[in-house]
C-alpha cells in the first residue's frame, strides 16, 4: 500500500491505495466519529463489495441504502433517500457517511455528509478508476439539475479515502476508459513527462497492469492533491482541472445524463478545448494531433456528438461555474502541460469552432 496525504492549511486526510483494502478496518475506523456508521452503495456495487465492507466494519453499527445506478440518479430525489435513511436509523452528528462506488455515489454521499444535520464526517472509497484519480479526491460534492451538471452542491472534504484497486477488475471496459479521460487530464495541465508515460502505456492501462494502473492513480491523486492544496474553494488556479468540463458538461447535459458517460464527454471536451488553443495559436497542428492519438488510443470519443448543435452548446456553456458577467471563462492550454484561465476568447471565435467541429 502506498499513501498520499492531502496537506490542507487547516486539515489533512490520507489516501492510501493498494490491492485489498477493503479488508482493512485499521484505514476505516481512525477516521469514524463515533460507532454509527451508514455505508453509500448503489445496486451494482453492493453485490461485488457490500458484505466485504461490512466484514471488515462487523464491530460497529452499520447500515446500507442502496440506490439505484446511473447519472441521471445523482439529483436531490436520491441524496434525499440518504437523509431519510440517516434519520430512520436514528443517526446523529456523530456519524459517519462512507461512499463505496463511483463518482456518482461519492459525490452525492459527499453532499448528504455536507448538509445531514449542518455537517457529518465522510470517507470516500472509490471504486472506479475515475473515483479513484479525481471525484474522492478534493471535496467537491453535489449532484445535478435538470438544466446544469453539478449545479447545486458544497465543498466537504473527506476524512479519508481508501482505493482498493483490486475493485477495478470487475470494472467494465467502457467505465475504465472513461476514467482514462480524468487521467490524461493531470498530464495535459500540469506535466507533459507523465504524458509521454501514457502514451507509452496506454496499451498496457486498457489490459490492467495493476502495477500501471497503481501509477497512473497515484500519480494523478498526486496532481490534484497538490491543486487542491493551493486553491480548496476554485478562487483560481483548481479551475485547471476543469479542462474540457465547460465543452463536456454541456455534451452530458445536452445528451441526457448517462448517455455519454462523464469521462467520454470530458474526453470530447479536452479535445474540444485542445482545438481552440491551437486555433488561438498557442499550439501547433502536431501538439493536436498528439492529443488526438493519445484520446484515440484510450478509446475516447474525440467529436462532438451530432444532436448538439453549436447554438445549444453556447447556451449550455453559459450555464457553466465558472462564467462571471456573463463571460465564458475557458480553460485552455498554452502549451502541453501548461494549463490557463482565460475570459478573453472572443464569443465568434467560439461559435466558429462549435460550428466547424466534427460531429460523430
Ligand atoms: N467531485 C469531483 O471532483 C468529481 C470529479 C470527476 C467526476 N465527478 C463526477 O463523477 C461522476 C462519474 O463518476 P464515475 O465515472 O465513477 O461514474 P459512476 O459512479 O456512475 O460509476 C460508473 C459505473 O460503474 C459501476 N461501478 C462502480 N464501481 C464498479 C466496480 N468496481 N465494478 C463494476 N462496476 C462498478 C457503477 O455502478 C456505474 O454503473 C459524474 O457524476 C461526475 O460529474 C466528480
Ligand atoms: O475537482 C475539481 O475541481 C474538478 O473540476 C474535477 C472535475 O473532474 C469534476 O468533474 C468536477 O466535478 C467538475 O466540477 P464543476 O465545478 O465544473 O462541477
Ligand atoms: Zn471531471
Amino acid at each position: 500500500m502506498q499513501t498520499l496525504t492531502v496537506e490542507l492549511p487547516d486539515r489533512h486526510y490520507p489516501i492510501h491505495v493498494g490491492p485489498g483494502l477493503l479488508d482493512d478496518a485499521s484505514l476505516l475506523t481512525p477516521h469514524f466519529t463515533g460507532r454509527q456508521v451508514m455505508i453509500v452503495t448503489n445496486e451494482t456495487v453492493a453485490p461485488l463489495y457490500l458484505e466485504r465492507l461490512k466484514t471488515t466494519l462487523a464491530d460497529y453499527d452499520v447500515h446500507e441504502v442502496i440506490l439505484p445506478d446511473g447519472e441521471a440518479t445523482k439529483n436531490l430525489e436520491h441524496v434525499e433517500r440518504i437523509w431519510d435513511a440517516l434519520l430512520a436509523a436514528g443517526f446523529n452528528r456523530r456519524a459517519t457517511l462512507i461512499a463505496l462506488g463511483g463518482g456518482v455515489t461519492g459525490d452525492m454521499t459527499g453532499f448528504a455528509a455536507a448538509s445531514y444535520q449542518r455537517g457529518i464526517a465522510f470517507i470516500q472509497v472509490p471504486t472506479t478508476l475515475l473515483a479513484q484519480v479525481d471525484s474522492s479526491v478534493g471535496g467537491k460534492t453535489g449532484v445535478n439539475h435538470p438544466r446544469g451538471k453539478n449545479m447545486i452542491g458544497a465543498f466537504h472534504q473527506p476524512r479519508a479515502v481508501i482505493v482498493d484497486t483490486d475493485t477495478l477488475n470487475t470494472l467494465p471496459a467502457r467505465e475504465l476508459t472513461a476514467g482514462l479521460a480524468e487521467v490524461i487530464k493531470y498530464g495535459l495541465i500540469r506535466d507533459v513527462d507523465f504524458m509521454t508515460w501514457l502514451e507509452d502505456n496506454m496499451a498496457g492501462l486498457r489490459s490492467l497492469e495493476a502495477p500501471l494502473l497503481t501509477e497512473a492513480i497515484l500519480k494523478s491523486c498526486a496532481i490534484k492533491a497538490e491543486i487542491v492544496v493551493e486553491d480548496e474553494t476554485e478562487q483560481g488556479v483548481r479551475a485547471h482541472l476543469n479542462l474540457g468540463h465547460t465543452f463536456g458538461h454541456a455534451i452530458e447535459t445536452a445528451m441526457g445524463y448517462g448517455n455519454w458517460l462523464h469521462g467520454e464527454a470530458v474526453g470530447a471536451g479536452m479535445m474540444m478545448a485542445t482545438g481552440l488553443s491551437q486555433r488561438l495559436g498557442w499550439l501547433d497542428e502536431a501538439t493536436l494531433e498528439r492529443v488526438a492519438s493519445l484520446l484515440n488510443a484510450a478509446g475516447l470519443p474525440r467529436h462532438a456528438p451530432t444532436e448538439v448543435s453549436a447554438e445549444r452548446f453556447l447556451e449550455l456553456m453559459h450555464l457553466d461555474k465558472k462564467v462571471t458577467d456573463a463571460r465564458l471563462r475557458l480553460v485552455l492550454l498554452k502549451a502541453l502541460g501548461k494549463a490557463c484561465i482565460t475570459d478573453e476568447v472572443n464569443e465568434t471565435t467560439v461559435r466558429e469552432l462549435l460550428e466547424n467541429w466534427e460531429r460523430q
